[in-house]
Formats: C-alpha cells, structure tokens, sequence
C-alpha cells in the first residue's frame, strides 16, 4: 500500500499528468479564472478554457491518468494509514458522471449508504469546474457536509497544494486524515466491495462483485469494454477530426455487437454471476441512447432498436433492487449538453430520455 504522498510520486504515469495539464501553471486565484473564462463561450477548441479543452492537438482525446491511488486496509489493526472505519470516509459523485455513477452504485448495493457519506455536485461543469449546490439552487444535488467547499477543485488542493491535474469526481476522501483517498472509480469500486464488510447489513456482508474465480475474466472483459465503449465514446465524442471520430467510432460498435452477441446467450458478462463486469458497463449503456447517441455522435445504432439482448440486460439491471435510485436522468443530460458547449453551443437538452428500463423483461 502507499501513502498519500508516496502513491503521488510512484506513479509512473505523473510526469503525463503534468504535460497533461501544461496549461494549469498556478492555484486558480480569481484573476486566473477570469481571464480563462472570458473566452467560454468560444466553440473554436484553441480559445477554450483549459477545463474544456478535452482533445489534443491531433483531434483526439487522451485520458489523463488518475493521481490519487491509495487502498483501505480492512483489519483496523493492521497500522496502515487507512483503515476501514464506519463514518471516516466520504464519497463525492456527480449523477450525471459514469465513472462516479459505478462508485455511488456499489456503495448503495453493498448497504453503505450510512457507512460513507455522500455529496453530489451540480450537474452543471463550469469554468472553475464541478461546484456544490444546494438542493433547492439544484435539485438531486448534496452540498458537501464533510469540509463545507464550493468547489470540488478545493479538495484537491488540500490534499495536494500543487496539484495540476484535472479535478474530476469521483473522489473517496477521509476526513480522519483530510485528504483524498482514491480518485479512480474503478479502484474504489473494488475498495467498497469487502473492506467494509464489518459495518455492512448483515445481507450484504461477504456479497462482492470480484469473486476469487471470476477475476482474470473479468479482468479481460474490463480491459475491451473499457478501452473500447466506457472510453470509446468519449473518444468519438471528444474528437475534433473527422479520422479521430471515425477510427474511435468503429470499435465502439464492433464491441456492442460483441456484448449484443455475449447477452443474446448470457445473463450477465461473466459466469452467469452479477459482477462488477456488467456495472461498469451498465452506467455507459445507460446513458448511450439519451446522450452518446446524439451529443457524442455515436448513432450507427441505438440500443432501443438494435441491440435488444443488451436492453434486456439493462433492464434486468435496474430493476434490482437500490438500483433505479442511482439514476438521475436529468443531472445525465443536462451535464453533457448544457456543459460541454463547445459540441452543443445551444446547449439545448433533447427531451426523449432512452428507453424505458422500467419495463417488464421480456424478448
Ligand atoms: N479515471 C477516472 C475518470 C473520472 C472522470 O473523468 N470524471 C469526469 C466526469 S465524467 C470529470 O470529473 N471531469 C471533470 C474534468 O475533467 O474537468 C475514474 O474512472 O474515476
């Protein structure tokens, strides 16, 4: 396990982070933030504000690498920094985002609703970044009860003054220790899944989404679903050359007929089991239709009309149980087309909302 600040120096991918984000040279003071959001209204990506500035020069779009990468130590006793604790660690997700939306899913799955706390910034990503609202200026929005910020940007400067990577949700923080934990979805998704067993209902305890015998499965199928549809359409999405979005959109739906193939024989992604495979494919298929299709120009299908095995699997999904409450439709499309302006400069928000996952399963 690393520290903290052991963690931020280790990793490998750090010196990326910082050419990454070349631009963000100082702490946002005011003077900073105006003069980069005088040109926000621009479409054309070179006058962008960096927080906007999605793709590289070449038209694609490059994820950052994630900085912060710590675990949590189950056995409290085990004198690492840390450790599982009821009320210690606070979870902080945007209902539109489908990286969070894995993070806040699981904590509901796994009944940590009252171990973990939880804030939900606006939908709304502005110039200073994702900002905390009240529910009545937001509704479906929680103010942040842990450290009273307005922005999401302010944590991460207090647990890295020098921080200059992107300030992205979700964010694990520990208010023992007032910093962040782990900032990749796909690391804390795998932290909720035991490490808390202690605290959880009693139906809940030994429940996880990464069973012993299913792991290099699911590791494999995370690797494609990954690069390919969870990143895939972002990629198509993101580009600003016609060759990006084409050489992205291809392998986007090669992979949905994959999956469409896989669920017109299988239940779920691997084993026939419920796995965090098929979470963190859900929170992207959920969105596909009412945003990627339209607003990410991911439109040679659609899952409603041509991929119903996968709709199926959407469906028995959301129908179980805690899970529905995890979907906020409205935070999902009014984040990507009233933000991300410079694909939607109307900022128009279409008024169909995908199908309807609340239907009986039936093919
Ligand atoms: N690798 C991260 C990616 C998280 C991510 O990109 N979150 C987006 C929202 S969907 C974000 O917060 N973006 C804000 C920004 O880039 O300024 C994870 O999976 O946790």
């Amino acid at each position: 396990m690393y520290g903290p600040f052991a963690s931020k120096i280790l990793d490998s991918s750090f010196k990326a982070l910082i050419a990454f984000s070349r631009n963000q040279t100082s702490l946002p003071s005011s003077r900073y933030w105006i003069r980069r959001t005088m040109s926000s209204t621009s479409t054309n990506q070179e006058s962008l504000p960096p927080i906007y500035k999605w793709a590289s020069t070449d038209g694609e779009f490059r994820r950052a690498p994630t900085s912060f990468r710590n675990v949590i130590e189950k056995d409290a006793n085990s004198g690492a920094q840390f450790v599982a604790e009821k009320d210690r660690y606070h979870l902080y997700i945007s209902w539109a985002c489908p990286w969070a939306h894995r993070t806040v899913l699981v904590r509901a799955l796994k009944g940590l609703d009252d171990v973990i706390g939880l804030s939900v910034v606006d939908h709304h990503l502005g110039p200073k970044g994702w900002k905390f609202s009240t529910p009545e200026e937001c509704p479906g929005a929680i103010p942040d009860t842990a450290n009273n910020k307005a922005y999401l940007s302010e944590l991460y400067y207090m647990a890295w003054p020098e921080y200059k990577g992107r300030f992205t949700v979700p964010v694990l923080w520990d208010k023992k220790l007032g910093t962040i934990v782990n900032n990749e979805s796909s690391e804390i998704i795998r932290i909720f899944n035991t490490t808390f067993d202690d605290f959880v209902p009693e139906h809940a305890k030994g429940l996880t989404f990464y069973p012993e015998n299913l792991k290099s499965e699911i590791d494999s199928i995370n690797e494609w679903v990954y690069d390919s549809v969870n990143n895939g359409v972002y990629k198509s999405g993101f580009a600003t050359t016609q060759e990006a979005y084409e050489k992205n959109v291809a392998p986007l739906f090669e992979s949905l007929d994959r999956l469409e193939k896989i669920f017109s024989e299988h239940e779920f992604l691997v084993g026939n089991t419920f796995t965090e495979a098929d979470i963190r494919l859900w929170t992207t298929i959920i969105r596909f239709d009412p945003v990627y299709h339209g607003h990410f120009k991911c439109n040679a299908k659609s899952i409603e009309k041509d991929y119903p095995h996968i709709l199926r699997w959407a469906r028995r999904i959301y129908q179980m149980p805690k899970v529905a409450q995890t979907v906020n439709m409205h935070h999902i499309k009014h984040h990507y087309y009233g933000s991300q302006k410079n694909i939607n400069p109307t900022g128009i928000v279409p008024v169909g909302n995908g199908p309807d996952l609340s239907k009986p399963i039936i093919l």
